[in-house]
Protein backbone atom coordinates (compact mmCIF):
# COMPACT_ATOMS: atom_id res chain seq x y z
CA UNK A 1 0.00 0.00 0.00
CA UNK A 2 3.39 2.11 0.90
CA UNK A 3 4.25 1.99 -2.38
CA UNK A 4 0.72 2.60 -3.99
CA UNK A 5 0.09 5.56 -2.03
CA UNK A 6 3.22 7.28 -2.99
CA UNK A 7 2.44 6.21 -6.61
CA UNK A 8 -1.14 7.33 -6.41
CA UNK A 9 -0.75 10.95 -5.54
CA UNK A 10 3.12 12.39 -6.21
CA UNK A 11 3.02 14.92 -8.80
CA UNK A 12 -0.21 16.49 -9.35
CA UNK A 13 0.43 19.79 -10.48
CA UNK A 14 -1.95 22.72 -11.54
CA UNK A 15 -1.32 25.70 -13.84
CA UNK A 16 -2.18 28.63 -10.95
CA UNK A 17 -2.07 31.36 -13.63
CA UNK A 18 -4.79 29.79 -15.05
CA UNK A 19 -7.04 28.88 -12.09
CA UNK A 20 -5.68 31.99 -10.36
CA UNK A 21 -10.30 32.22 -10.21
CA UNK A 22 -11.10 29.23 -9.45
CA UNK A 23 -8.15 29.61 -6.97
CA UNK A 24 -9.24 32.82 -5.46
CA UNK A 25 -12.87 31.10 -5.40
CA UNK A 26 -11.61 28.33 -3.27
CA UNK A 27 -9.14 30.20 -1.04
CA UNK A 28 -12.11 32.29 0.11
CA UNK A 29 -14.67 29.70 0.40
CA UNK A 30 -12.44 27.75 2.52
CA UNK A 31 -11.56 30.59 4.80
CA UNK A 32 -14.99 31.55 5.47
CA UNK A 33 -15.71 27.95 5.99
CA UNK A 34 -12.47 27.40 8.73
CA UNK A 35 -14.00 30.61 10.37
CA UNK A 36 -17.02 29.27 11.24
CA UNK A 37 -15.60 25.67 11.92
CA UNK A 38 -13.07 27.75 14.23
CA UNK A 39 -15.27 29.39 16.25
CA UNK A 40 -17.85 26.52 16.40
CA UNK A 41 -15.15 24.43 18.06
CA UNK A 42 -13.42 27.12 19.93
CA UNK A 43 -16.48 27.95 21.67
CA UNK A 44 -17.45 23.91 22.31
CA UNK A 45 -14.04 23.10 23.21
CA UNK A 46 -12.89 26.03 25.67
CA UNK A 47 -14.98 26.58 28.62
CA UNK A 48 -13.21 29.79 29.01
CA UNK A 49 -14.29 30.97 25.50
CA UNK A 50 -17.06 32.62 26.62
CA UNK A 51 -14.61 34.68 29.42
CA UNK A 52 -12.32 35.78 26.55
CA UNK A 53 -15.22 36.77 24.18
CA UNK A 54 -16.81 38.88 26.83
CA UNK A 55 -13.55 40.22 27.67
CA UNK A 56 -13.26 41.42 24.29
CA UNK A 57 -16.21 42.71 23.92
CA UNK A 58 -15.93 44.35 27.19
CA UNK A 59 -12.77 46.31 26.21
CA UNK A 60 -14.56 47.64 23.22
CA UNK A 61 -17.18 48.75 24.56
CA UNK A 62 -15.01 50.70 27.66
CA UNK A 63 -13.67 52.18 25.11
CA UNK A 64 -16.85 53.49 23.19
CA UNK A 65 -18.07 54.37 26.66
CA UNK A 66 -15.14 56.40 27.14
CA UNK A 67 -15.90 58.29 24.13
CA UNK A 68 -19.04 58.66 24.80
CA UNK A 69 -18.19 60.71 28.47
CA UNK A 70 -16.35 63.90 26.21
CA UNK A 71 -19.92 64.13 24.77
CA UNK A 72 -23.51 64.84 26.77
CA UNK A 73 -22.77 61.75 28.35
CA UNK A 74 -21.21 63.44 30.76
CA UNK A 75 -24.19 65.53 31.97
CA UNK A 76 -25.75 61.89 33.20
CA UNK A 77 -23.38 58.54 33.91
CA UNK A 78 -21.90 58.76 37.14
CA UNK A 79 -18.93 56.20 37.30
CA UNK A 80 -21.33 54.03 39.59
CA UNK A 81 -23.65 54.06 36.58
CA UNK A 82 -21.55 53.20 33.99
CA UNK A 83 -19.89 49.89 36.05
CA UNK A 84 -23.63 49.20 36.92
CA UNK A 85 -24.83 49.22 33.15
CA UNK A 86 -21.52 47.87 31.88
CA UNK A 87 -22.19 44.76 34.59
CA UNK A 88 -25.52 44.33 33.04
CA UNK A 89 -24.41 44.21 29.38
CA UNK A 90 -22.14 41.95 30.42
CA UNK A 91 -24.64 39.16 31.84
CA UNK A 92 -26.49 39.94 28.91
CA UNK A 93 -23.72 39.02 26.72
CA UNK A 94 -22.83 35.97 28.66
CA UNK A 95 -26.59 35.34 28.58
CA UNK A 96 -26.82 35.09 24.75
CA UNK A 97 -23.14 32.88 24.46
CA UNK A 98 -25.06 30.31 26.86
CA UNK A 99 -28.16 30.59 24.82
CA UNK A 100 -25.84 29.95 21.49
CA UNK A 101 -24.37 26.71 23.44
CA UNK A 102 -27.47 25.39 24.43
CA UNK A 103 -28.99 25.77 20.64
CA UNK A 104 -25.72 24.30 19.46
CA UNK A 105 -26.19 21.42 21.62
CA UNK A 106 -29.90 20.62 21.06
CA UNK A 107 -28.43 20.45 17.31
CA UNK A 108 -25.65 18.14 17.98
CA UNK A 109 -28.12 15.99 20.32
CA UNK A 110 -30.89 16.06 17.15
CA UNK A 111 -28.69 15.11 14.65
CA UNK A 112 -26.93 12.30 17.10
CA UNK A 113 -30.46 10.99 17.82
CA UNK A 114 -31.05 11.03 14.10
CA UNK A 115 -27.98 9.22 13.11
CA UNK A 116 -28.74 6.17 15.95
CA UNK A 117 -32.04 5.88 14.29
CA UNK A 118 -30.47 4.88 10.37
CA UNK A 119 -27.51 3.07 12.02
CA UNK A 120 -25.30 6.00 10.83
CA UNK A 121 -21.79 6.57 11.76
CA UNK A 122 -19.77 9.44 10.96
CA UNK A 123 -16.40 10.90 11.63
CA UNK A 124 -14.93 14.10 10.92
CA UNK A 125 -15.31 17.78 11.95
CA UNK A 126 -18.50 19.99 11.90
CA UNK A 127 -20.47 16.77 10.12
CA UNK A 128 -24.07 18.55 8.66
CA UNK A 129 -27.27 17.06 9.83
CA UNK A 130 -28.38 13.81 8.05
CA UNK A 131 -31.46 14.76 6.06
CA UNK A 132 -35.16 14.23 6.91
CA UNK A 133 -36.76 13.57 4.06
CA UNK A 134 -35.86 14.14 0.77
CA UNK A 135 -38.11 17.43 0.72
CA UNK A 136 -35.51 18.79 2.99
CA UNK A 137 -33.41 19.14 -0.61
CA UNK A 138 -35.47 21.66 -1.95
CA UNK A 139 -36.52 23.35 1.59
CA UNK A 140 -33.22 23.69 3.03
CA UNK A 141 -30.77 23.10 -0.38
CA UNK A 142 -32.83 24.88 -2.68
CA UNK A 143 -33.05 21.12 -5.21
CA UNK A 144 -34.77 21.94 -8.01
CA UNK A 145 -38.41 20.34 -8.76
CA UNK A 146 -37.53 18.01 -11.43
CA UNK A 147 -35.13 16.25 -9.58
CA UNK A 148 -37.94 15.30 -6.70
CA UNK A 149 -40.41 14.70 -9.31
CA UNK A 150 -38.10 11.75 -10.86
CA UNK A 151 -37.97 10.48 -6.98
CA UNK A 152 -41.71 10.68 -7.01
CA UNK A 153 -41.88 8.83 -10.29
CA UNK A 154 -39.38 6.00 -9.72
CA UNK A 155 -41.37 5.48 -6.39
CA UNK A 156 -38.48 6.65 -3.94
CA UNK A 157 -40.61 8.36 -0.95
CA UNK A 158 -38.12 8.33 1.16
CA UNK A 159 -33.86 8.46 1.12
CA UNK A 160 -32.38 5.67 2.65
CA UNK A 161 -29.73 6.06 5.36
CA UNK A 162 -26.59 6.55 3.23
CA UNK A 163 -28.65 9.23 0.98
CA UNK A 164 -29.93 10.90 3.85
CA UNK A 165 -26.23 11.22 5.35
CA UNK A 166 -23.96 11.92 2.11
CA UNK A 167 -25.85 14.01 -0.17
CA UNK A 168 -25.56 16.71 2.66
CA UNK A 169 -22.07 15.84 3.03
CA UNK A 170 -21.93 16.16 -0.60
CA UNK A 171 -23.82 19.29 -0.81
CA UNK A 172 -21.87 21.25 1.72
CA UNK A 173 -18.90 20.69 -0.59
CA UNK A 174 -16.98 18.24 1.46
CA UNK A 175 -15.09 15.24 0.45
CA UNK A 176 -17.00 11.74 1.74
CA UNK A 177 -15.87 8.14 1.82
CA UNK A 178 -19.28 5.76 2.32
CA UNK A 179 -19.68 2.78 3.43
CA UNK A 180 -23.15 1.12 3.30
CA UNK A 181 -24.88 -2.25 2.41
CA UNK A 182 -25.15 -3.95 -1.21
CA UNK A 183 -28.35 -2.38 -2.82
CA UNK A 184 -28.98 0.25 -0.35
CA UNK A 185 -28.80 3.50 -2.82
CA UNK A 186 -25.88 4.61 -3.07
CA UNK A 187 -25.94 5.50 -6.77
CA UNK A 188 -28.71 8.06 -5.75
CA UNK A 189 -26.23 9.23 -3.07
CA UNK A 190 -23.73 10.26 -5.01
CA UNK A 191 -25.65 11.47 -8.53
CA UNK A 192 -27.98 13.31 -6.87
CA UNK A 193 -26.10 16.16 -5.67
CA UNK A 194 -23.64 15.94 -8.39
CA UNK A 195 -27.07 17.16 -9.95
CA UNK A 196 -27.80 19.41 -8.06
CA UNK A 197 -24.34 21.49 -7.81
CA UNK A 198 -24.05 21.38 -11.70
CA UNK A 199 -27.45 23.01 -11.67
CA UNK A 200 -27.53 22.83 -15.75
CA UNK A 201 -25.63 22.04 -18.84
CA UNK A 202 -23.07 23.84 -19.89
CA UNK A 203 -20.51 23.60 -22.68
CA UNK A 204 -17.07 24.10 -20.62
CA UNK A 205 -16.43 20.75 -20.87
CA UNK A 206 -16.19 17.55 -18.50
CA UNK A 207 -17.44 18.47 -15.32
CA UNK A 208 -18.01 14.80 -13.24
CA UNK A 209 -16.69 11.90 -13.77
CA UNK A 210 -17.98 8.50 -12.15
CA UNK A 211 -15.71 5.84 -12.17
CA UNK A 212 -16.91 2.01 -12.10
CA UNK A 213 -15.25 -1.04 -12.17
CA UNK A 214 -16.77 -2.98 -15.09
CA UNK A 215 -18.41 -1.93 -18.38
CA UNK A 216 -21.50 -3.30 -17.56
CA UNK A 217 -22.02 -1.49 -14.32
CA UNK A 218 -20.94 2.03 -15.87
CA UNK A 219 -23.76 1.32 -18.91
CA UNK A 220 -26.04 0.78 -15.36
CA UNK A 221 -24.99 3.72 -13.65
CA UNK A 222 -25.46 5.62 -16.93
CA UNK A 223 -28.91 4.99 -17.37
CA UNK A 224 -29.66 5.87 -13.37
CA UNK A 225 -28.06 9.32 -13.75
CA UNK A 226 -30.37 9.96 -16.96
CA UNK A 227 -33.06 8.49 -15.06
CA UNK A 228 -32.59 11.27 -12.35
CA UNK A 229 -31.87 14.04 -14.08
CA UNK A 230 -34.51 13.78 -16.55
CA UNK A 231 -36.45 17.07 -17.41
CA UNK A 232 -33.05 18.53 -16.98
CA UNK A 233 -31.04 19.07 -20.45
CA UNK A 234 -27.75 17.94 -19.02
CA UNK A 235 -24.90 15.48 -21.34
CA UNK A 236 -24.51 12.47 -19.74
CA UNK A 237 -22.04 9.97 -21.91
CA UNK A 238 -20.81 6.55 -21.47
CA UNK A 239 -17.23 6.81 -22.49
CA UNK A 240 -17.67 3.61 -25.21
CA UNK A 241 -15.12 2.40 -27.32
CA UNK A 242 -17.32 3.55 -30.21
CA UNK A 243 -17.41 7.13 -28.10
CA UNK A 244 -13.79 7.29 -28.48
CA UNK A 245 -12.95 5.78 -31.92
CA UNK A 246 -16.10 8.32 -33.15
CA UNK A 247 -15.79 11.81 -31.60
CA UNK A 248 -13.21 14.29 -31.40
CA UNK A 249 -13.27 14.14 -27.56
CA UNK A 250 -11.50 17.84 -26.67
CA UNK A 251 -14.83 19.03 -28.38
CA UNK A 252 -16.97 16.33 -26.44
CA UNK A 253 -20.48 18.05 -24.59
CA UNK A 254 -20.52 16.23 -21.65
CA UNK A 255 -21.32 17.41 -18.15
CA UNK A 256 -21.31 14.27 -16.57
CA UNK A 257 -18.67 11.36 -17.99
CA UNK A 258 -18.89 7.42 -17.07
CA UNK A 259 -16.59 5.08 -17.40
CA UNK A 260 -14.25 2.67 -16.37
CA UNK A 261 -10.70 3.33 -15.28
CA UNK A 262 -8.79 1.42 -18.30
CA UNK A 263 -11.24 3.49 -20.77
CA UNK A 264 -10.99 6.72 -19.78
CA UNK A 265 -7.09 6.27 -18.89
CA UNK A 266 -6.47 5.12 -22.65
CA UNK A 267 -9.12 8.08 -24.25
CA UNK A 268 -6.86 10.89 -22.11
CA UNK A 269 -3.95 9.38 -23.21
CA UNK A 270 -5.04 9.68 -26.90
CA UNK A 271 -7.41 11.72 -27.50
CA UNK A 272 -6.41 14.15 -25.18
CA UNK A 273 -9.62 14.59 -23.41
CA UNK A 274 -9.43 17.41 -21.09
CA UNK A 275 -10.55 17.01 -17.10
CA UNK A 276 -8.90 19.73 -15.60
CA UNK A 277 -12.30 21.22 -14.96
CA UNK A 278 -13.82 17.92 -13.24
CA UNK A 279 -15.55 19.51 -10.27
CA UNK A 280 -16.70 15.89 -8.98
CA UNK A 281 -14.98 12.40 -9.46
CA UNK A 282 -16.69 9.56 -7.80
CA UNK A 283 -15.02 6.14 -7.58
CA UNK A 284 -17.65 4.00 -6.87
CA UNK A 285 -16.78 0.15 -5.99
CA UNK A 286 -13.99 2.10 -4.55
CA UNK A 287 -12.17 -0.63 -2.95
CA UNK A 288 -12.33 -2.75 -6.19
CA UNK A 289 -10.65 0.40 -7.89
CA UNK A 290 -7.60 0.56 -5.76
CA UNK A 291 -6.75 -2.78 -6.08
CA UNK A 292 -3.49 -3.66 -8.00
CA UNK A 293 -4.94 -4.28 -11.35
CA UNK A 294 -6.31 -0.50 -12.04
CA UNK A 295 -4.68 1.23 -9.76
CA UNK A 296 -2.50 2.85 -12.04
CA UNK A 297 -5.18 4.12 -14.04
CA UNK A 298 -6.91 5.37 -11.06
CA UNK A 299 -3.66 7.39 -10.18
CA UNK A 300 -3.71 8.79 -13.82
CA UNK A 301 -7.37 9.76 -13.60
CA UNK A 302 -6.68 11.59 -10.60
CA UNK A 303 -3.68 13.72 -11.41
CA UNK A 304 -5.79 14.63 -14.68
CA UNK A 305 -8.77 15.91 -12.93
CA UNK A 306 -6.60 18.74 -11.72
CA UNK A 307 -8.91 21.30 -10.57
CA UNK A 308 -7.89 22.61 -7.15
CA UNK A 309 -11.44 22.82 -5.95
CA UNK A 310 -12.44 18.94 -6.90
CA UNK A 311 -14.88 17.08 -4.51
CA UNK A 312 -13.83 13.52 -4.74
CA UNK A 313 -15.87 10.70 -3.17
CA UNK A 314 -15.29 6.80 -2.68
CA UNK A 315 -18.69 4.87 -2.26
CA UNK A 316 -18.38 0.98 -1.91
CA UNK A 317 -19.98 -1.96 0.34
CA UNK A 318 -16.61 -3.09 1.52
CA UNK A 319 -14.17 -0.56 2.50
CA UNK A 320 -10.59 -2.34 3.64
CA UNK A 321 -8.77 -0.11 6.27
CA UNK A 322 -5.86 0.07 3.18
CA UNK A 323 -8.27 1.29 1.38
CA UNK A 324 -9.23 4.04 3.53
CA UNK A 325 -5.49 5.37 4.61
CA UNK A 326 -4.60 5.31 1.26
CA UNK A 327 -8.00 7.25 0.57
CA UNK A 328 -7.02 9.87 3.28
CA UNK A 329 -3.82 10.56 1.98
CA UNK A 330 -5.83 12.46 -1.58
CA UNK A 331 -9.13 13.98 0.28
CA UNK A 332 -9.26 17.00 2.09
CA UNK A 333 -11.17 17.16 5.41
CA UNK A 334 -12.89 14.56 4.47
CA UNK A 335 -15.93 12.77 6.08
CA UNK A 336 -16.19 8.78 7.13
CA UNK A 337 -19.48 7.53 6.56
CA UNK A 338 -20.69 3.67 7.57
CA UNK A 339 -23.93 2.24 7.56
CA UNK A 340 -24.54 -0.56 10.05
CA UNK A 341 -21.27 -2.16 10.60
CA UNK A 342 -17.95 -1.72 8.05
CA UNK A 343 -18.03 -4.80 5.30
CA UNK A 344 -21.27 -6.69 6.68
CA UNK A 345 -23.63 -8.29 4.59
CA UNK A 346 -26.84 -7.06 3.80
CA UNK A 347 -29.25 -8.51 6.20
CA UNK A 348 -32.08 -8.92 3.77
CA UNK A 349 -30.48 -11.79 2.53
CA UNK A 350 -30.89 -15.07 3.94
CA UNK A 351 -27.74 -16.93 4.01
CA UNK A 352 -26.92 -21.00 3.80
CA UNK A 353 -23.90 -23.27 3.42
CA UNK A 354 -24.03 -26.33 1.83
CA UNK A 355 -21.79 -29.16 1.98
CA UNK A 356 -21.79 -30.62 -1.47
CA UNK A 357 -18.30 -32.52 -1.37
CA UNK A 358 -17.15 -33.08 -4.47
CA UNK A 359 -17.50 -30.81 -7.55
CA UNK A 360 -19.67 -33.83 -8.65
CA UNK A 361 -21.67 -33.35 -5.63
CA UNK A 362 -22.34 -29.64 -6.48
CA UNK A 363 -23.82 -30.48 -9.77
CA UNK A 364 -26.25 -33.17 -7.99
CA UNK A 365 -26.96 -30.31 -5.72
CA UNK A 366 -27.57 -27.75 -7.61
CA UNK A 367 -30.32 -29.77 -10.27
CA UNK A 368 -31.51 -31.21 -7.06
CA UNK A 369 -32.55 -27.61 -5.98
CA UNK A 370 -34.14 -26.62 -9.70
CA UNK A 371 -36.05 -29.98 -9.14
CA UNK A 372 -37.96 -29.15 -5.48
CA UNK A 373 -37.85 -25.17 -6.38
CA UNK A 374 -36.66 -22.72 -9.13
CA UNK A 375 -37.73 -19.69 -7.75
CA UNK A 376 -36.07 -17.00 -10.66
CA UNK A 377 -34.48 -14.63 -11.31
CA UNK A 378 -31.37 -16.92 -9.56
CA UNK A 379 -27.91 -16.10 -10.41
CA UNK A 380 -25.15 -18.38 -10.18
CA UNK A 381 -21.34 -17.39 -9.42
CA UNK A 382 -18.22 -19.71 -10.34
CA UNK A 383 -14.70 -18.58 -10.19
CA UNK A 384 -13.34 -18.24 -14.12
CA UNK A 385 -14.87 -17.97 -17.44
CA UNK A 386 -13.75 -21.54 -18.11
CA UNK A 387 -16.13 -22.80 -15.47
CA UNK A 388 -18.58 -20.85 -16.22
CA UNK A 389 -18.67 -22.20 -20.51
CA UNK A 390 -18.55 -25.65 -18.94
CA UNK A 391 -21.57 -25.37 -16.57
CA UNK A 392 -23.55 -23.57 -19.06
CA UNK A 393 -22.50 -26.78 -21.68
CA UNK A 394 -24.13 -29.13 -18.11
CA UNK A 395 -27.36 -26.86 -17.91
CA UNK A 396 -28.31 -25.82 -21.20
CA UNK A 397 -30.27 -28.63 -22.13
CA UNK A 398 -31.81 -28.95 -18.68
CA UNK A 399 -35.74 -27.31 -18.71
CA UNK A 400 -34.46 -24.21 -17.69
CA UNK A 401 -33.83 -20.73 -19.46
CA UNK A 402 -30.28 -20.43 -18.93
CA UNK A 403 -27.51 -18.07 -20.10
CA UNK A 404 -24.27 -17.18 -19.48
CA UNK A 405 -21.81 -14.56 -18.99
CA UNK A 406 -18.22 -13.97 -18.85
CA UNK A 407 -15.56 -11.67 -20.23
CA UNK A 408 -14.90 -13.76 -23.55
CA UNK A 409 -17.98 -12.51 -24.53
CA UNK A 410 -18.26 -9.31 -27.04
CA UNK A 411 -19.70 -5.92 -25.29
CA UNK A 412 -22.36 -6.50 -27.18
CA UNK A 413 -23.36 -10.27 -26.35
CA UNK A 414 -22.34 -9.25 -22.92
CA UNK A 415 -25.26 -6.54 -22.99
CA UNK A 416 -27.46 -8.92 -24.34
CA UNK A 417 -27.52 -11.13 -21.89
CA UNK A 418 -27.49 -8.58 -19.12
CA UNK A 419 -30.86 -6.76 -20.89
CA UNK A 420 -32.18 -10.74 -21.66
CA UNK A 421 -32.09 -11.56 -17.71
CA UNK A 422 -33.23 -8.17 -16.90
CA UNK A 423 -36.24 -8.80 -18.96
CA UNK A 424 -37.22 -12.08 -17.60
CA UNK A 425 -36.26 -14.08 -21.14
CA UNK A 426 -34.06 -16.31 -18.85
CA UNK A 427 -34.65 -17.30 -15.86
CA UNK A 428 -30.80 -18.09 -14.96
CA UNK A 429 -27.70 -16.74 -15.14
CA UNK A 430 -24.35 -18.20 -14.63
CA UNK A 431 -21.71 -15.64 -14.36
CA UNK A 432 -17.90 -14.85 -12.95
CA UNK A 433 -17.29 -12.07 -11.00
CA UNK A 434 -17.39 -9.71 -13.51
CA UNK A 435 -21.72 -8.73 -12.42
CA UNK A 436 -20.82 -9.56 -8.35
CA UNK A 437 -20.29 -6.08 -7.96
CA UNK A 438 -22.96 -2.85 -8.27
CA UNK A 439 -25.12 -4.51 -11.00
CA UNK A 440 -28.56 -4.12 -9.99
CA UNK A 441 -31.11 -7.01 -11.29
CA UNK A 442 -34.46 -5.94 -10.10
CA UNK A 443 -35.94 -9.09 -7.64
CA UNK A 444 -32.91 -11.57 -7.71
CA UNK A 445 -34.84 -14.41 -5.22
CA UNK A 446 -31.66 -16.37 -4.72
CA UNK A 447 -27.74 -15.92 -5.88
CA UNK A 448 -25.68 -19.53 -5.77
CA UNK A 449 -22.02 -19.71 -5.00
CA UNK A 450 -21.61 -22.70 -7.06
CA UNK A 451 -17.75 -21.75 -6.32
CA UNK A 452 -16.28 -20.60 -3.15
CA UNK A 453 -16.07 -17.18 -3.46
CA UNK A 454 -12.28 -16.05 -3.04
CA UNK A 455 -12.54 -13.28 -0.35
CA UNK A 456 -14.72 -12.13 2.26
CA UNK A 457 -15.12 -9.40 0.17
CA UNK A 458 -16.01 -10.75 -2.82
CA UNK A 459 -18.97 -12.81 -1.35
CA UNK A 460 -20.66 -10.00 -0.10
CA UNK A 461 -20.58 -8.36 -3.35
CA UNK A 462 -21.98 -11.62 -4.76
CA UNK A 463 -25.06 -11.94 -2.62
CA UNK A 464 -25.71 -8.55 -2.71
CA UNK A 465 -26.98 -8.98 -6.08
CA UNK A 466 -30.23 -10.08 -3.84
CA UNK A 467 -32.16 -8.84 -1.21
CA UNK A 468 -31.98 -5.21 -2.38
CA UNK A 469 -33.86 -2.12 -1.91
CA UNK A 470 -35.82 -3.72 0.58
CA UNK A 471 -36.69 -6.91 -0.43
CA UNK A 472 -35.52 -10.04 0.92
CA UNK A 473 -33.64 -12.87 -0.81
CA UNK A 474 -31.55 -16.07 -0.40
CA UNK A 475 -28.14 -17.03 -0.91
CA UNK A 476 -26.68 -20.39 -0.88
CA UNK A 477 -22.89 -21.39 -0.80
CA UNK A 478 -21.49 -24.66 -2.01
CA UNK A 479 -18.17 -26.10 -0.07
CA UNK A 480 -15.87 -29.02 -0.66
CA UNK A 481 -13.25 -30.04 1.48
CA UNK A 482 -10.89 -27.91 -0.25
CA UNK A 483 -12.63 -25.14 0.65
CA UNK A 484 -13.11 -25.54 4.31
CA UNK A 485 -10.36 -23.74 5.87
CA UNK A 486 -12.11 -20.55 4.30
CA UNK A 487 -15.33 -21.63 5.95
CA UNK A 488 -14.87 -19.02 9.32
CA UNK A 489 -14.50 -15.90 7.21
CA UNK A 490 -17.66 -16.37 5.02
CA UNK A 491 -19.17 -17.32 8.50
CA UNK A 492 -18.07 -14.30 10.40
CA UNK A 493 -19.98 -12.27 7.71
CA UNK A 494 -23.14 -14.26 8.00
CA UNK A 495 -23.42 -14.33 11.91
CA UNK A 496 -22.68 -10.58 11.64
CA UNK A 497 -25.85 -10.00 9.40
CA UNK A 498 -27.65 -12.16 11.51
CA UNK A 499 -28.05 -15.59 9.88
CA UNK A 500 -27.31 -18.84 12.07
CA UNK A 501 -23.89 -20.78 11.08
CA UNK A 502 -22.78 -24.18 12.63
CA UNK A 503 -20.89 -23.48 16.04
CA UNK A 504 -18.23 -26.15 14.37
CA UNK A 505 -17.51 -23.57 11.99
CA UNK A 506 -17.54 -20.67 14.31
CA UNK A 507 -14.96 -22.45 16.74
CA UNK A 508 -12.53 -22.69 13.80
CA UNK A 509 -9.72 -21.25 13.45
CA UNK A 510 -9.44 -17.66 11.60
CA UNK A 511 -7.57 -17.99 8.47
CA UNK A 512 -5.67 -14.62 7.19
CA UNK A 513 -7.93 -14.45 3.88
CA UNK A 514 -5.51 -15.37 1.11
CA UNK A 515 -7.47 -14.77 -2.12
CA UNK A 516 -9.35 -18.20 -2.24
CA UNK A 517 -9.10 -19.87 -5.71
CA UNK A 518 -7.92 -24.05 -5.89
CA UNK A 519 -7.70 -25.55 -9.21
CA UNK A 520 -11.00 -27.65 -9.01
CA UNK A 521 -12.55 -30.37 -11.06
CA UNK A 522 -14.10 -30.10 -14.23
CA UNK A 523 -17.57 -29.59 -14.31
CA UNK A 524 -18.37 -31.20 -17.50
CA UNK A 525 -20.01 -34.32 -17.24
CA UNK A 526 -20.23 -34.69 -20.97
CA UNK A 527 -16.78 -35.35 -23.18
CA UNK A 528 -15.96 -32.54 -24.63
CA UNK A 529 -16.75 -33.84 -27.91
CA UNK A 530 -20.17 -35.17 -27.17
CA UNK A 531 -21.62 -33.08 -29.83
CA UNK A 532 -19.37 -33.45 -32.98
N1 LIG B 1 -34.71 6.15 -1.65
C1 LIG B 1 -34.95 5.01 -2.25
N2 LIG B 1 -36.10 4.34 -2.01
C2 LIG B 1 -36.36 3.16 -2.62
N3 LIG B 1 -35.54 2.57 -3.50
C3 LIG B 1 -34.37 3.19 -3.77
C4 LIG B 1 -34.03 4.44 -3.18
N4 LIG B 1 -32.83 4.80 -3.66
C5 LIG B 1 -32.43 3.85 -4.52
N5 LIG B 1 -33.36 2.88 -4.61
C6 LIG B 1 -33.29 1.64 -5.43
O1 LIG B 1 -32.48 0.71 -4.71
C7 LIG B 1 -31.84 -0.17 -5.62
C8 LIG B 1 -30.37 -0.31 -5.25
O2 LIG B 1 -29.70 0.91 -5.44
P1 LIG B 1 -28.16 0.98 -5.87
O3 LIG B 1 -27.94 0.14 -7.07
O4 LIG B 1 -27.78 2.39 -5.92
O5 LIG B 1 -27.51 0.23 -4.62
P2 LIG B 1 -26.00 0.24 -4.13
O6 LIG B 1 -26.03 0.62 -2.71
O7 LIG B 1 -25.15 1.03 -5.05
O8 LIG B 1 -25.64 -1.31 -4.23
P3 LIG B 1 -24.24 -2.03 -4.60
O9 LIG B 1 -23.37 -1.94 -3.38
O10 LIG B 1 -24.64 -3.43 -4.89
O11 LIG B 1 -23.67 -1.31 -5.75
C9 LIG B 1 -32.04 0.41 -7.00
O12 LIG B 1 -33.00 -0.38 -7.68
C10 LIG B 1 -32.58 1.80 -6.76
O13 LIG B 1 -33.45 2.19 -7.76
Amino acid sequence: MEEGASFLFAGTSFNKKKYANEIARFKGKKENENKVDYLSSFELANPDSEEAAVSTKKRKRKQSASEAVEGFNVFKSSKKALVASEGNEIDEEKDRISKEKKKLNRKLEADSILRKKYNIHVSGNNVVTPLKSFAELSSVYGCESYLLQNFAKLGFKEPTPIQRQAIPILLSGRECFACAPTGSGKTLAFVSPMLMKLKHASAEGVRAVILCPTRELAAQTTRECKKLAEGNKFYIKLLTKKLIRSADLSKLRCDILISTPLRLRSAIKKKKLDLSRVEYLVLDESDKLFELGLIKQIDAIVKACSNPSIIRSLFSATLPDSVEELARTIMHDAVRVIIGRKNTASNSVNQKLVFAGTEEGKLLALRQSFQEKLNPPVLIFVQSKERAKELYEELKFDDIRVSVIHSDLSEIQRENVVNDFRAGKTWVLIATDVIARGMDFKGVNCVINYDFPDSAAAYIHRIGRSGRAGRTGEAITFYTEDDVPFLRNIANVMSASGCEVPSWIMAMRKLRWKKHRPKRESILTIPDNAED
